[in-house]
């Protein structure tokens, strides 16, 4: 059994942290709002960020304290929207003891500096590599929380430390695969929240299960492209982290990336769409970094190109189509 900290009990920070808490492991949550520690503390819930679990286990607890949260800490799990995790974790920088395993379930990339997780994370907490993980996967928080069976993928340069977190986290209802791959995960992760808005686009504008399915496949291609030029194994994009999470994602409703590409498509504006989102969608802020990375590696981007075009000038569904397949035939 070890003593897990988990670092932002938003939708996903909760649900993992009940994972965590049902494979044997202590559990302390640790929220910026009072109102969330307050609630885990003396009710056992979430309601503000995952009401739809009624009873958070016994073995769970919460606080705002920042060192009291991580004191005692085998591992701290990160799930803090992508674009604050850097601030955020800046405060801990000194608490953590030394030799603790850091995780993060993060996806996103950082927009000012196109930075991934796994290096905003080593360089806001000082970490050395070899204690950084990522954890990523199909994982839609509400049925990870209802204990519907699910995978995911776990990722460190040291395969050892891997493989002791995958047993940590592992239920009867939660299976823990491993790899080396860490850029491949924060890729894959971060990238498919941007070809799930553009899915959720398409589906908001109408069309069905044929215009999905070309804007997956060719996003996939353009993820794996970026992806393997910045140093990620091609194996990781067809797998669990990968296509299982475009799949999820691009699927599903309960995907908030989805459901703010779905009021796009139906003509919401993307002040209306921020307003409407219940937490935080990744892809919208990502979207700009995965352009700005083709560019660094000279890989052609036409999906994040055309999305952010979408976002910033409010293109039309059906201009963001014309703009991503041009008239120009191409090999496949
Ligand atoms: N939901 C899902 O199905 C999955 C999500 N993820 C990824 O996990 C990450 C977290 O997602 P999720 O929990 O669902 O998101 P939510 O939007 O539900 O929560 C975001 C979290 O970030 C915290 N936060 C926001 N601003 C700050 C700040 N300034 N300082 C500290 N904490 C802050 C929030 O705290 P507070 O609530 O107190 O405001 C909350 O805990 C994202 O990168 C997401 O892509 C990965 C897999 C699945
Ligand atoms: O990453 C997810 C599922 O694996 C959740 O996606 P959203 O952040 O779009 O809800």
């Amino acid at each position: 059994m070890a003593n897990i900290t988990v670092l932002g009990a938003g939708a996903w920070g909760t649900a993992f942290g009940q994972v965590l808490a049902d494979a044997g492991n202590n559990v302390t949550m640790w929220a910026i709002e009072p109102e969330i520690v307050k609630a885990i503390q003396t009710e056992h819930r979430n309601p503000v960020r995952l009401p739809s679990v009624e009873k958070l286990p016994d073995t769970m607890t919460a606080t705002g304290d920042r060192a009291e949260a991580v004191a005692h800490a085998d591992v701290v799990v990160v799930a803090i929207a992508a674009q604050v995790a850097r601030k955020a974790l800046e405060e801990f920088n000194g608490l953590l003891p030394d030799e603790a395993l850091v995780v993060s379930l993060m996806k996103g990339i950082e927009k000012d500096t196109g930075k991934r997780m796994d290096q905003v994370v080593e360089e806001a907490l000082e970490l050395p590599a070899n204690r950084f993980l990522a954890l990523s996967g199909p994982n839609l928080s509400k049925q990870v929380a209802a204990r519907e069976p699910a995978a995911a993928v776990v990722g460190c340069t040291d395969i050892d430390n891997a493989r002791a977190f995958a047993k940590m986290c592992t239920t009867d209802y939660f299976k823990a695969f491993i790899t080396v791959d860490v850029i491949g995960l924060e890729l894959c992760g971060s990238l498919k929240n941007v070809v799930a808005l553009a899915v959720g686009m398409s589906h908001g504008a109408g069309y069905g299960e044929n215009t999905a399915a070309m804007i997956e496949t060719r996003g996939l291609t353009e993820i794996k492209e970026v992806g393997t030029e910045a140093g990620a194994l091609p194996e990781t994009f067809y797998g669990l982290a990968g296509v299982g999470d475009l799949i999820a994602t691009c699927g599903s409703p309960l995907s908030r990336n989805y459901t703010f590409g779905y009021n796009l498509g139906k003509g919401m504006s993307v002040e209306d769409a921020t307003k409407a989102s219940n937490g935080v969608a990744e892809g919208v802020a990502t979207a700009s970094a995965v352009v700005a990375l083709g560019e660094r590696y000279r890989v052609d981007t036409p999906l994040a190109k055309a999305v952010t075009r979408v976002l910033n000038d409010g293109i039309s569904f059906d201009q963001m189509i014309a703009e991503m397949f041009p008239k120009d035939i191409t090999v496949e």
